[in-house]
């Protein structure tokens, strides 16, 4: 369950969101949808603990989010949450596999033989086992994408929150993500951003923004 009261956010006087009441039951699938630039991300990376809000109160899967500590918001995010950043956020000097396996390195935890079964599996469905230990810099965006892709769905979060993850993908990768992405999310709660009112109809709900924040 996420539960949105009150909250604000503006990054210095550029850019403002505020936002009275928004529920999020869990299992649900929300795609976010409006003009670019209106402030999707800023709400989607607020509610992944990404970025911390000014005022009001984030309740995500029983975590009041806005009163973590930095150290506590971290160890939110790496238990509770898979994102597809949609600058893929990929760390240069790591390559695919171990960027994948961040979830769980990051957290100082034991990649068991299960956890490489997944990530041979997910290597696969992705489509990029070919290109394993290649590190980012030698990948197209597309290939980027994927790995991304991969890496927020390696440790089966909770909430999986999605930017475009099929922005830089021709039709047919496009396709077989959006098959893996709703395979695997069948218990999660998925949060997404899109651009393609193609797929809505897919979604239990929209929410959709303008330049004034969220209308409908
Ligand atoms: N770090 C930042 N500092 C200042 N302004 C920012 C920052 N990040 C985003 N913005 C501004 O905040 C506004 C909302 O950005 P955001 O990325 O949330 O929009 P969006 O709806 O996701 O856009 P798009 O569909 O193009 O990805 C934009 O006007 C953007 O320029």
């Amino acid at each position: 369950m996420i539960v949105i009261r009150d909250l604000s956010f503006s990054y210095g006087n550029d850019f403002a969101i505020e936002l009275t009441h928004l529920e999020i039951a869990s299992g649900q699938k929300v795609a976010f949808v409006g003009e670019s630039g209106c402030g999707k991300t800023t709400l989607l990376s607020l509610i992944a603990g990404v970025l911390r809000p000014h005022k009001g109160e984030i309740n995500v899967c029983e975590h009041k989010t806005h009163l973590l500590s930095e150290k506590e918001l971290r160890l939110f995010r790496l238990q509770n949450i898979g994102f597809v950043f949609q600058n893929f956020a990929l760390l240069d000097y790591l390559n695919v596999r171990e960027n994948i396996l961040l979830p769980f390195t990051l957290q100082s935890k034991k990649i068991t033989q299960q956890t490489l079964d997944r990530l041979e599996y997910l290597l696969s469905a992705v489509g990029i086992r070919d290109k394993n230990k290649q590190k980012p810099q030698h990948l197209s965006q597309g290939e980027k994408q994927r790995v991304a892709i991969a890496r927020a769905l390696i440790h089966k979060p909770s909430i999986v929150i999605a930017d475009e993850p099929t922005g830089n993908l021709d039709p047919k990768n496009s396709q077989k993500i959006m098959n893996l992405l709703w395979q695997e999310i069948d218990n999660t709660t998925f949060l997404m951003i899109t651009h393609d009112h193609s797929v809505l109809d897919k979604f239990d709900r929209t929410v959709r923004f303008d330049a004034k924040g969220i209308v409908a």
